[in-house]
């Protein structure tokens, strides 16, 4: 039985072991740190193979892998003291946290391997990236969602900064959702409609990955219909151009910084 702990229990790892409990349920048993106190609790309640330790050392001292889940700015703070082992692998979920830094602090702990989850893996969905290659973790994570073996650190900093237009998707959404309901339709109606429509957009475009083919927006309107008319508003006031620019800003924040008060 394989024993995993998870310092740091908070949106992301819930997932992550939402994700776990229908692959590896069966095969592993789970310690939370007991941070989060709500969610750790919920965890341990939802799953009979889940249970909140006392203390993150404890946690460390149980487990054969340990999964760090704090910000990258807590990640000093939340390691200090605690007792890794050669014989652990720790897997760092931190975005922008160098794998260095994260060994350094996890000394002497024998393998580091950063995991860029997202949030869909609580449905087995989404791309899950690992860097570097390790077989215990790719173990753990097929099954999962689209499991992409790094070749190189860099792709994963890059990837971390991609997956942050996350949110504004969500925004997106909301913001055709609002339209909709303010052209008298029920928010339901909306709601679902805008979901599905992005849902099945979303399934065109793997499908199109796994043949091979490119997605060409030109191929996804009617000649001068209502898709062809809103790309053109939206590439004539640069709107795509910035998307660009977001990721640079993106890629500019500094997430290791204290937050300002
Ligand atoms: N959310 C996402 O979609 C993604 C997140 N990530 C990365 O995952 C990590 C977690 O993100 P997210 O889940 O959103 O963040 P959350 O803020 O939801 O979770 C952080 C967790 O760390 C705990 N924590 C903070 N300080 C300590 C400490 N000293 N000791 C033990 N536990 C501590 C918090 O407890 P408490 O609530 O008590 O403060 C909380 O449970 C980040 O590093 C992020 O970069 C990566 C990819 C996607
Ligand atoms: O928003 C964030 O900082 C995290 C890292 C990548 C995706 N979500």
């Amino acid at each position: 039985m394989l024993r995993l702990g998870f310092v740091g229990t908070g949106t992301l790892v819930s997932a992550v072991i939402d994700g776990l409990q229908a692959t590896h349920g069966d095969r592993c048993r789970i310690l939370l740190s007991p941070r989060s106190q709500e969610t750790s609790q919920a965890l341990a309640a939802r799953y009979a193979n889940v249970e909140r330790a006392e203390s993150s050392a404890a946690v460390v001292e149980g487990s054969d892998v340990v999964f760090l889940g704090m910000r990258p700015n807590q990640l000093d703070e939340a390691t200090a003291g605690l007792p890794f082992r050669p014989d652990q692998t720790v897997v760092s979920f931190l975005a922008g946290v160098s794998h260095a830094r994260v060994s350094e602090k996890v000394q002497p702990a024998g393998h580091v391997v950063r995991v860029n989850p997202l949030p869909p893996i609580r449905l087995r969905k989404g791309p899950v990236v690992i860097y570097p290659a390790n077989p215990i973790v790719e173990d753990l994570f097929g099954g999962l969602g689209d499991l992409i073996v790094a070749g190189k650190e860099s792709d994963l900093a890059a990837i971390a900064n991609g997956s942050a237009m996350m949110s504004s998707h969500y925004a997106l959404q909301n913001a055709i959702i609002d339209w909709l309901v303010s052209r008298e339709m029920a928010p339901d109606t909306a709601t679902h409609y805008v979901r599905s429509m992005f849902s099945g957009l979303a399934a065109v475009g793997l499908d199109a990955f796994a043949k091979g083919e490119p997605v060409d927006p030109a191929h996804h309107e009617t000649k001068g219909g209502l898709n062809e008319r809103g790309r053109r508003y939206l590439g004539d006031i640069g709107w795509f151009d910035e998307i660009g620019r977001a990721l640079d800003v993106i890629e500019g924040h500094v997430l290791t910084a204290r937050p300002k008060s």
